[in-house]
């Protein structure tokens, strides 16, 4: 069964149960409207700023699929929260399109956009936005709000701390063919350990051959998830974070790095850096695509 907000995860020792339980209790305070203000609007999320966050995001999810080599029927995307910009780009290329979370205030707020309800998180500038990356004119933007709600089967719980993050027979008995995360295994992990081992449970909902795209913080050891509502990272690098992606048995295919420059470090968190990765499951046996 879907894991409990309250849940520890399946973590063999205790105190490692324990610190998941910590993690999971310190997500009962998220307040998704106060984190999509802290990093979805300007400065972080400025269209007009070639050196803005979210449009470095949005370049390299854009050029990943643009490539051609990430494809087929399903995308699932791992720790959506409230925030639909990751999957701007695959909901073009996939049709089937899983968005999951942990909490159920994320995966009410993604359903109020889906059912385009009033009140919820304004994202048409970010799908004008990538609209001129696919070199659509702006107004574009209806119709790949429009795919997106068609494309989008499902809002699941999800909890990777589990070795099955997602209730059984949610995906393809393969697997999706495309998997995309962003800012989640590291700010929802104690330690590095338990980071890698997520990362190996999420590596599992992939084909053999699929691709996984991820995004997250480098040199980030808490941020603010609601008005005092404090979250702990795991601190990554270019080494640790390139040495649990081999622990995965991901074959690393991209990593680009973002550093913020001053005005980007806003007091909501401390991150130093973000980082793009395109990687792939290889095949079994090894061989190519
Ligand atoms: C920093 S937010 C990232 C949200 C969004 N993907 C983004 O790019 O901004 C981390 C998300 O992980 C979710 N989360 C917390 N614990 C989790 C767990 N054990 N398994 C999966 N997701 C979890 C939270 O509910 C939250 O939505
Ligand atoms: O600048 N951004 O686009 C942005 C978006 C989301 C997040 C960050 C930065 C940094 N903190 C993480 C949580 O670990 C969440």
């Amino acid at each position: 069964a879907p894991a409990k907000e309250r849940d520890g995860g399946d973590a063999e020792e205790p105190a490692a149960r324990n610190s998941i339980a910590a993690m999971a209790r310190c997500y009962q305070g998220f307040d998704p409207a106060v984190y999509l203000q802290y990093n979805y609007t300007a400065p972080r999320a400025d269209f007009g700023r070639a050196d803005s966050i979210v449009p470095w995001k949005l370049a390299c999810l854009h050029e990943a699929f643009a490539e051609g080599d990430v494809k087929g029927e399903t995308l699932v995307d791992v720790g959506s929260g409230p925030t639909l910009y990751q999957v701007l780009s695959g909901c073009e290329v996939f049709g089937r399109v899983v968005l999951t979370d942990f909490l159920e205030v994320n995966r009410r707020e993604l359903r109020r956009w889906l059912a385009a309800e009033e009140g919820g998180f304004d994202w048409t500038p970010y799908l004008q936005h990538v609209c001129r990356l696919e070199g659509r004119g702006p107004s574009a933007w209806r119709e790949k709000a429009a795919r997106l709600r068609s494309v989008v089967s499902e809002v699941l719980p999800i909890d990777v701390h589990r070795p099955c993050p997602l209730a059984p027979g949610s995906l393809p008995a393969s697997g999706a063919d495309c998997l995309v995360s962003s800012f989640c295994l590291e700010s929802v992990s104690p330690d590095l350990g338990s980071f890698t081992q997520a990362l190996r449970h999420v590596t599992s909902l992939v084909r053999p051959g699929g691709h996984v795209l991820l995004i997250g913080a480098l040199g980030e050891t808490y941020y603010m998830a609601g008005r005092d509502v404090r979250v702990p990272v795991v601190p990554l690098d270019e080494a640790t974070l390139c040495g649990s992606l081999k622990a995965s048995g991901l074959e690393l295919l991209r990593l680009c790095i973002y550093t913020l420059p001053a005005d980007m470090r806003v007091g909501v968190d401390d991150v130093s850096g973000i980082f793009f990765i395109k990687a792939r499951k290889p095949q079994l046996g090894g061989g190519g695509d």
